[in-house]
């Protein structure tokens, strides 16, 4: 798994929005896997500020989302797919018939589960999932204790989770407490890994994915046997590592070797 730890947030959304124009300029026909939160936000902008350059296009891209909320329609203002539509896809040039987020209004959840599985196969595996990260380690709404072999599912939220997430629903407002999710197989199966995460709120659920060990009581942790994940993260979410000078010291190294191999063209 390789840790690259940068000043703050701002950075963090850079970096990671450069390794999204890489995988579209180099397959402009990827399959993406996008994730919603607080912390993807300012990395969609700086999407939607490359897509606006014409650095780069979604019009022959994929995309799919990694949880919905079970019992929200995708016009509902807390849904997922409202978020999406939002945050990114209301303003680049993708073609929404490409897009999907769980449906969290199916009729048969269990059956859309199969059926999300299925579409993400028959696209062909996604190419780049994007992920953040919950204080609890979950990844998706992988909550601890998801069993690491796991398929797109019906998941039920932790407390922590869904009071983490009371933030974007009004007082009075239903607050689901089950989910649609992508299994931490299904996430494994992605050609690469990006997880984002920022702030000190998220130092602990770091140390327990880079440092295991590798269990469903972190579902993150399940990374470590991903062979192309990155976790991109600020200092405040690096803080409780044992060693991040010797990440940021084979950042420095890989960022040599990169310079030494393109001046060699
Ligand atoms: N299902 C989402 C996760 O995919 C996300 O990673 C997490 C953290 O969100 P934030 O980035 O707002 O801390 O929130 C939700 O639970």
């Amino acid at each position: 798994m390789k840790v690259v730890i940068l000043e703050n947030a701002a950075q963090v959304a850079t970096y990671g929005a450069g390794l999204f124009q890489r995988q579209l300029q180099s397959k402009p026909d990827s399959v993406l896997g996008l994730a919603t939160g607080s912390t993807p936000v300012a990395l969609y902008n700086e999407l939607i500020a490359l897509n606006r350059d014409g650095e780069i296009s979604f019009q022959h891209s994929r995309t799919f989302n990694l949880d919905e909320y079970l019992g929200l329609a995708g016009d509902h203002p807390q849904s997922y797919r409202y978020f999406m539509n939002d945050k990114l896809f209301n303003h680049v040039d993708i073609d929404k018939a490409n897009t999907q987020v769980p449906p969290g209004n199916a009729d048969d959840p269990l059956a859309a589960c199969a059926e999300y599985e299925q579409d993400i196969a028959q696209a062909g595996g996604i190419d780049i999932q994007l992920l953040g990260i919950g204080r609890n380690g979950h990844i998706g709404f992988n909550e601890p204790s998801s069993s690491l072999a796991s398929r797109t599912r019906v998941k039920t939220l932790t407390q922590a989770t869904i009071d983490d997430n009371a933030r974007f629903f009004k007082a009075d407002e239903y607050q689901p407490h089950l989910s649609i999710t992508m299994g931490i197989g299904t996430i494994l199966e992605s050609r690469q890994v990006v997880l984002l995460a920022t702030g000190a709120a998220k130092a602990a659920a770091i140390k327990a994915t880079v440092e295991g060990p590798v269990s469903a009581a972190c579902p993150a942790s399940a990374l470590q046997l991903h062979r192309d994940a990155v976790l991109i993260i600020d200092e405040a979410a690096a803080a409780e590592l044992d060693d991040p000078e010797f990440f940021k010291h084979i950042e420095r190294e890989n960022q040599k070797l990169k310079a030494a191999l393109e001046a060699k063209g």
